[in-house]
């Protein structure tokens, strides 16, 4: 790691033979010396290598961010921008490249880089450079007093931006587009199983006007880098997406230091499926919120590996033999294969230790007496002799589970859903809530009065009915209860990297 001209960080990655982007900007930087192996989840193989960055990295980074704010601050929001729309556009340009990359160090399929998550990095900067045009202050008078009283915002200073590996450029950009548009610089720390976009989007940073320190990226592990980012005490606010133990320990280092913190953590959504659903709609929707993430049916990708997927589906009594049946034939139509197949629907998971994690559910499931219906341990998977030391795994329905199962009440992360009936309205909500997460769930049914009354029941952050995932990037994103603290959107995201003050004027 080191400091480089456009004052972006510790951007090494060692090529490989196979490792085919052009790399002759990396001549801005230092290289380091210390590396994380990164593996193509596809086979299992070592194909970069990512700095390992530590606190001397952060520090440097800090340098860099606390020069570059007066100057980024003080340009008007239009001029801001006008250099989010550049690089929104030099994202576009290169969007097949960074679709190529994504699918290869995450192991979502190409057609799912290519038609979500470049497309929506893409969007973040364009949505954020169009939203932080209209944004407007408050004012109130008090005229018994003679007293006018109105707010203003300023950005906060230097955010701290830690994202996860499920959907690397998205999400990072995701952040990194409202703190910027707001006037802040940045020290982003993509995960560390997933940085080869991060990187590639560097040189597209200078490219499109981005001025030296604005945005910094830091690579490495959580631990060493993410720590010394979270603890610096010139770091005032913190924006997390990942999993809850990790929030926590965000949460005691920020402690000392007041920070402010934006969480947006795990789920264990459940859909509700009304006997009054339409089953037409509801099952292919059903089966992509359970599996998306690797695969990408209808042009449209999912593999459980997002935080919105759905992983306990409630299906009314009356119902719950066809909808299983239906369920289970639509989802072993779902192609398992190499993320460069535009055929397969699903690729690989990240990684051995997260294929182990998943694997070690449905064992748990089988021992408490669960039925594994189809995918794991059941089917058999076909993959080209290259790739059979990559981490993929079969979509799985587990039934006959009890609402107390583990694989029931903690978020597995991966292809794996559980199906079980419910009889009434009060009690599917009553089960929906059990859990310690409240980030999204979807009712199916086509009584009106019941998904408003549903809907308003459930603790959720956000409730899909009759759809899933349909996002409007203006409107709160986040989750209650343990899967988050505060929102993400066009307002919040504002209000999160702003410090607002009230003036108050005495006439
Ligand atoms: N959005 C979500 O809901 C996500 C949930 N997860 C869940 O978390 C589980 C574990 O996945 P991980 O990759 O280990 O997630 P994680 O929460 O540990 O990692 C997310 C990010 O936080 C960083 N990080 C880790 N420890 C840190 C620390 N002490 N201080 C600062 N930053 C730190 C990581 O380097 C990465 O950039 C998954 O199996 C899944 O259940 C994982 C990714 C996203
Ligand atoms: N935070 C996650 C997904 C967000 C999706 C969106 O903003 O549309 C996640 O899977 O971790």
């Amino acid at each position: 790691m080191s400091r480089g001209k456009a004052g972006v960080f510790s951007l090494w990655l060692e090529q490989r033979p196979f490792w085919c982007w052009k790399t002759s900007w990396v001549e801005n930087f230092l290289p380091c010396n210390s590396y994380i192996d990164s593996y193509d989840p596809s086979t299992g193989e070592v194909y970069c290598r990512v700095p390992d960055s530590g606190k001397e990295e952060v520090e440097a980074a800090v340098e860099a961010a606390r020069a570059a704010f007066p100057g980024w601050s003080a340009r008007s929001p239009q001029e801001r921008s006008q250099v989010l729309h550049r690089l929104a556009d030099l994202l576009e340009q290169s969007l097949e490249e960074l679709a190529q990359a994504e699918s290869k160090d995450q192991g979502k399929t190409i057609t799912l880089a290519r038609t979500m998550d470049i497309p929506r990095s893409v969007q973040n900067f364009r949505f954020f450079a169009s939203s932080i045009l209209h944004h407007t202050s408050e004012c109130t008078q008090m005229d018994h007093v003679g007293c006018l009283h109105y707010t203003v915002r300023a950005p906060v200073g230097i955010a701290g931006l830690i994202s996860p590996w499920n959907l690397p450029l998205y999400l990072l950009t995701w952040k990194i587009a409202p703190a910027i548009a707001a006037g802040n610089t940045v020290i982003a720390k993509p995960s560390e199983l997933t940085s080869v976009t991060a990187w590639m989007m560097c040189k597209l940073l200078e490219k499109a006007g981005v001025p030296p320190g604005v945005v910094n990226i830091v690579f490495g592990t959580g631990p060493r880098v993410g720590e010394a980012l979270v603890s610096h005490p010139e770091v005032p606010l913190i924006s997390f997406t990942g999993s809850q133990p990790t929030a926590e320990r965000i949460t005691q280092l920020s402690a000392p230091h007041c920070k402010r913190l934006s969480l947006e953590l795990g789920g264990k959504n459940p859909a509700i499926i009304f006997e009054d659903a339409n089953l037409e709609e509801c099952i292919p929707t059903t089966v992509r919120s359970s599996f998306a993430n690797q695969a990408c049916p209808l042009g449209f990708g999912l593999l459980g590996e997002i935080c919105l997927c759905t992983s306990r589906i409630f299906v009314q009594k009356s119902i719950y033999s066809e909808f299983l049946k239906r369920f289970l034939e639509a989802t072993r139509l779902w192609k398992v294969g190499i993320p460069s197949d535009p055929s397969a629907s699903m690729g690989a998971l990240i990684s051995k230790a997260h294929l182990e994690k998943v694997r070690s559910y449905i064992k748990k499931a089988r021992a408490e007496g669960a039925q594994i219906l189809c995918g794991e341990g059941v089917d058999k998977l076909s993959l080209p002799p290259r790739n059979q030391g990559g981490y993929f795994m079969l979509p799985t329905v587990i039934t006959d589970i009890k609402d107390e199962s583990c694989c029931m009440k903690e978020e597995i992360f991966g292809p794996v859903t559980c199906v079980v009936p419910f009889d009434s309205e009060e009690e599917v909500i009553k089960r929906a809530n059990s859990v310690k997460y409240g980030l999204a769930a979807t009712v199916w049914s086509s009584n009106v009065g019941r998904i408003h009354r549903v809907a308003k029941k459930l603790q959720s952050g956000l409730v899909w009915t009759n759809c899933w995932l349909i996002r409007e990037l203006n409107l709160p994103f986040g989750g209650m209860k343990s899967s988050g603290v505060g929102r993400e959107g066009a307002k919040d995201s504002y209000e999160f990297f702003t410090e607002v003050k009230t003036i108050t004027i005495k006439h």
